[in-house]
């Protein structure tokens, strides 16, 4: 439908009958197929089609009504007063428009700005909660606003709902109208739960909610993290209400209601404004989801007298945010290879606007998100993206999927340098195995290959590595070596003097002459730490032994499992990475051989330390060295097979709990003498 060709007569009656779709499948299935955006979207389509032609308007159109009626295993029970719904405003000026109107209906004096309410909307479900002598005897549904469900069990699960008020006097009745909704915390914990156990996810927290409240077994409802946040009084006998909106919710918080804290009262349309640009900015640091801010009339005697039209009242407006979840079509999924090589396939979008920017492309996460998504090229798909976290396709809106739909293809080798992927079982992420020649993973691993525990040369910053990557003077390790030849371009770098460049250059000659163990560690095979790296070669000795040993061989060394004798295998099975080694030892990088060493010989062999709290003399980590080249293991918690602790200054909980379980303890002292007994300092 286009501006130029008017809407038809049957145009409206498509628009009636895919709104109330959507709307059956969000309000009774929990299950939406649409993000709101699309729905809103189309709802004010549908509105401007009945504002043009008011005789074709039709009682089962959305604008006609609230909710739908449920379909569940719960009782109907009629609400005593309506619960109505809201109308929507998107920009600042349908803000004002709704500010004037007020004035003009009430004949204000527009010099005396109307009193607000201000609210954030909680993005839950409402509900009604009856109290009768100050008793909870009853929470029910909004559903279709002149009934609901009766979800009382429920409801009486969550902590926030109070069974009685707080009060020795309270109303003969009151009805209390809030939202449940379910904090961020909580959706991302029952997500991830339902897809450990291979469940459906929920698509957003709004729907966890509605789906764990109308669960007809209250103790899955007791399971879920579902908070209730009261927003009106719907309903009173036997009490007079404050004449202020504001007062009666601050009567409702003393009465043991839980109220948002960032409700407050404002005056006229500037503030209200004032306030949209406030909550916007805060809402993505917020721990629940909400979709706008509601603004009501304050004085309950104005909003009596402005009264109610079809489905909503006149005296309040919600003034919705810029959508965070919008639909688009999938044209592409491109691979992305991460600093540490993992790779992560990429939706390429059509531009879609969502959460206030222009999003063209989705991380897919890995290849078990994609199965789980169920997602295929050309699919539409929903994308959030709140604040400044990267854009994510949630949920493939299988219902609009096209014929030429196609399969997503994880590539067989590294995008970026050929090298052969690696799965680890159990771990979904997949890497690329050519850490050292890897350009996407070259800066990282330069750093890592420098540093003091692995080649050691100082002088070879985080800054500088970065330039020398960034100017192509190093592509692999192997380039560090002969940096020499290439001083006068050294020199012309950034911060580059003279003693600078000459101090650098002598500290890789001496870098030069090494240890086997650091070698290995520097070469950053993934999961190979120094330990490792000094157990493998002490147990292979000669490089030779080690590169070619298989999985058998490897299993046998003392703390090498299957998981990490897989990675070593593999990143000695690349071509590039032997070639690499190949150029390192042919720049002269060489150590000195050291007899095999039996584990079982080392004095600490089998023995278990931990190393806490500060020490004067020497570094944690330079104790922990020189334990674990005594053979002995060193773990980063106390537990019953921790054979000693040594605690240095201000040592806590770890001290304590080695106290507890009667685990020997020595101080900086204690261990100073152990290791100059057995000659390693
Ligand atoms: N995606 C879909 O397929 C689909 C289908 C139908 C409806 N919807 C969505 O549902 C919404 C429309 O439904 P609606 O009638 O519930 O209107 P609404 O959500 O726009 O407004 C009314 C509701 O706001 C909530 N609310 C939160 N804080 C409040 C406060 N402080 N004071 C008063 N109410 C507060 C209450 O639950 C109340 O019932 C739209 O956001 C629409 O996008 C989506
Ligand atoms: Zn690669």
């Amino acid at each position: 439908m286009t501006q130029d060709t008017p809407p038809t007569h049957q145009h409206m009656l498509d628009l009636i009958q895919q709104l109330n779709d959507y709307s059956y499948a969000y309000h009774v299935k929990d299950a939406p197929i649409v993000p709101d955006a699309v729905y809103d979207r189309d709802y004010q389509r549908l509105q401007a089609i009945e504002a043009q032609h008011p005789d074709w308007i039709q009682a089962d159109s959305p604008t006609q009504r609230v909710g739908e009626k449920p379909d569940s295993g719960f009782a109907n029970v009629a609400h005593t007063v309506p619960m109505l719904s809201l109308d929507n405003a998107f920009d600042n000026e349908s803000l004002s428009d709704f500010d004037q109107r007020i004035q003009k209906l009430l004949n204000a004096d527009s010099a005396e700005p109307i009193t607000y309410c201000c609210e954030p909307k909680l993005d839950g479900l409402a509900i009604s909660l009856r109290y009768e002598q100050g008793r909870l005897v009853r929470g029910v549904t909004r559903g279709d606003g002149l009934s609901g469900e009766d979800i009382t069990s429920n409801i009486k699960t969550l902590y926030s709902v109070p069974l009685a008020l707080r009060t020795d006097m309270p109303p003969a009745v009151l009805e209390v109208r809030g939202e449940i909704y379910m904090p961020k915390e909580g959706f991302e914990k029952l997500n991830a739960l339902a897809q450990e156990k291979g469940e459906k996810a929920f698509v957003n927290p709004r729907n966890a909610a509605a789906g764990s409240l109308r669960q007809l077994d209250p103790k899955i409802t007791a399971t879920r993290s579902l908070v209730m946040c009261a927003y009106s009084i719907g309903y009173v006998e036997g009490w007079t209400q404050p004449t202020s909106h504001y007062e009666g919710l601050k009567q409702l918080s003393e009465w043991g209601f839980r109220i948002n804290d960032l409700m407050t009262q404002t005056q006229g349309a500037q503030g209200c404004i004032d306030y949209y640009e406030m909550l916007n900015e805060r809402r993505a640091g917020l721990s629940y989801d909400i979709d706008g801010i509601v603004y009501k009339v304050d004085d309950i005697a104005l909003q009596n007298q402005l009264g109610f039209i079809a489905r909503a009242p006149r005296w309040a407006i919600a003034r919705k945010f810029p959508a965070q979840e919008e639909m688009t079509r999938i044209v592409g999924v491109d691979f992305q290879v991460g600093r540490t090589g993992a790779i992560t396939p990429v939706a390429r979008l059509e531009p879609v606007f969502v959460g206030g920017v222009t999003v063209s492309n989705a991380t897919l996460h890995n290849k078990d998100e994609i199965a789980r998504l169920g997602v295929m090229v050309n699919d539409y798909v929903i994308v959030h993206r709140a604040g400044d976290v990267i854009p994510k396709v949630v949920q493939v809106v299988v219902e609009k999927r096209p014929d030429n739909a196609t399969e997503v293809v994880f590539p067989e080798a590294c995008p970026v340098c050929s090298s052969d992927l690696e799965q680890v079982e159990g771990e979904a992420i997949i890497r690329c195995t050519g850490g050292l020649v890897c350009g996407a993973q070259l800066k990282e691993s330069l750093k890592h290959f420098v540093s003091r525990k692995a080649m050691d040369i100082d002088g070879l910053g985080d800054k500088l590595i970065e330039q020398l990557v960034d100017q192509q003077l190093v592509k692999t390790p192997v380039d560090i070596f002969t940096l020499h030849e290439k001083k006068d371009t050294l020199l012309s770098m950034e911060r580059m003097g003279q003693k600078s460049v000459e101090k650098l250059l002598s500290s890789i000659e001496q870098a030069k002459s090494t240890q086997f163990n650091r070698f290995i560690y520097a070469l950053g095979i993934r999961e190979v730490g120094e330990a490792t790296a000094r157990a493998l070669t002490g147990y292979f000795v000669e490089l030779d032994a080690l590169m070619s040993a298989d999985q058998e061989a490897l299993v046998e060394v003392e703390d090498v499992g299957p998981i990490v004798a897989q990675h070593v295998k593999l990143f000695f099975d690349q071509d590039v990475n032997r070639d690499t080694i190949q150029g390192l030892l042919n720049a002269g990088v060489a150590w000195e051989k050291k007899a095999a060493v039996s584990a079982d010989d080392l004095p600490l062999f089998g023995k278990t330390y931990v190393v806490t709290g500060s020490l004067s003399q020497f570094s944690r980590d330079q104790v922990k060295d020189k334990l674990q080249a005594l053979g002995a293991k060193v773990s980063g918690s106390v537990s019953a097979k921790t054979d000693c602790l040594v605690a240095g200054e201000k040592a806590g909980s770890k001290l304590t709990k080695a106290q507890s379980l009667n685990v020997p303890v020595i101080d900086e002292a204690g261990v100073i003498a152990l290791l100059t007994e057995h000659g390693v300092i």
